[in-house]
């Protein structure tokens, strides 16, 4: 596992994979079958591997976090970067960060916490996290009202913040006042898109992210880490034609439930058995099986085609 401090060349260097977490029918943790994922996207070119909503890291207690831990750097290759999430709520996101603090992790992403929080509250909280860890974190914008750009570009002065993870939907993500607000205040170069391939390209495009965050490329790392190649180079038609083979199985995310869906994706490809989802999430029900398997086995095929015509 990398241990390195974070540059922004880290967060641009590869996309940000967001993996689920494979349980046990006890829901213990299922080691063969995490690293069997993460053997899947190091053989397709990703080398950051961030752990967080689609590894449900909102419902994780204090009590299992050393052994998620352990298990994430045993699991991981030595070139790869693991950035686990600390949180939602600040109780948590403090005991959590004495944990990690005598880890070698290069940084943590704190969650972002809905209600009760004000965005006085949440910059404050995480300046006491951050001196409680010793280290830069990577800040989670998932809603407007958790933190506006001004207490962003408070915490990045005073060297709070290694990066930031910008994940607010839009119905057009070119139309974004916070997102432009933002890159006002933070250079872009320490910003990643985070709501996987669809948006990414206006992202990158028009307002300059370093890179992006994907649930997706769990099943097709080598044509996310295309679509990055292809974003760097800024050649936008190549761009728009590899997203292509993404939007049958984001469509059914997007309209079922992003992370559920993830999560049977990967079980379904046959990539590893994820298992039961920890509460208080729960599995997708069987009858979008097929669906999710279709989807989910075209987007592999397509990984398996770009990583033979690069063998
Ligand atoms: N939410 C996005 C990116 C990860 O955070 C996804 O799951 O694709």
């Amino acid at each position: 596992m990398k241990t390195m401090p974070v540059t922004p060349d880290d967060l641009a260097r590869s996309v940000l994979a967001v993996p689920p977490l494979a349980r046990n029918a006890d829901l213990s943790l299922n080691k063969a079958a995490n690293q069997a994922l993460v053997k899947h996207l190091e053989a397709g070119g990703v080398s950051t591997l961030m752990y967080g909503g689609n590894a449900n890291f909102y419902n994780i207690g204090v009590g299992e976090y050393p052994a998620i831990l352990d298990m994430l750097e045993e699991i991981a290759g030595n070139q790869s970067w693991v950035i686990p999430s600390i949180g939602p709520d600040f109780g948590r996101a403090v005991d959590q960060a004495k944990i990690l603090r005598d880890r070698a992790f290069p940084t943590a992403m704190v969650l972002p916490l809905q209600f009760p929080s004000t965005p006085e509250g949440a910059e404050a909280g995480i300046r006491r996290i951050v001196e409680t860890y010793a280290k830069p974190v990577i800040v989670y914008i998932k809603n407007e009202g958790f933190l506006e750009p001004e207490n962003v570009a408070r915490l990045f002065e005073d060297g709070m913040v290694a990066g930031v993870k910008y994940a607010i939907v839009r119905d057009d993500p070119r139309r974004d006042e916070y997102l432009a607000e933002l890159v006002k205040l933070v250079s872009p170069k320490h910003i990643v898109s985070g709501i996987g391939e669809r948006p990414a390209i206006d992202h990158l495009r028009h307002f300059g992210l370093a890179c992006f965050t994907s649930g997706s490329v769990c099943i097709a790392p080598a044509g996310s880490m295309a679509l990055r190649a292809a974003l760097k180079a800024k050649d936008y038609e190549q761009s728009e034609s590899i997203r292509d083979h993404f939007l049958e199985l984001e469509d059914l995310r997007d309209g079922l439930s992003p992370i559920r869906v993830l999560h049977e994706a990967v079980t379904l490809s046959g990539i590893g058995d994820m298992g039961p989802m920890l509460p208080t999430l729960s599995n997708i029900p069987e009858q979008h099986h097929a669906a999710i398997r279709k989807a989910a086995k075209d987007l592999l095929e397509y990984n398996a085609r770009l990583l033979s015509k690069a063998a």
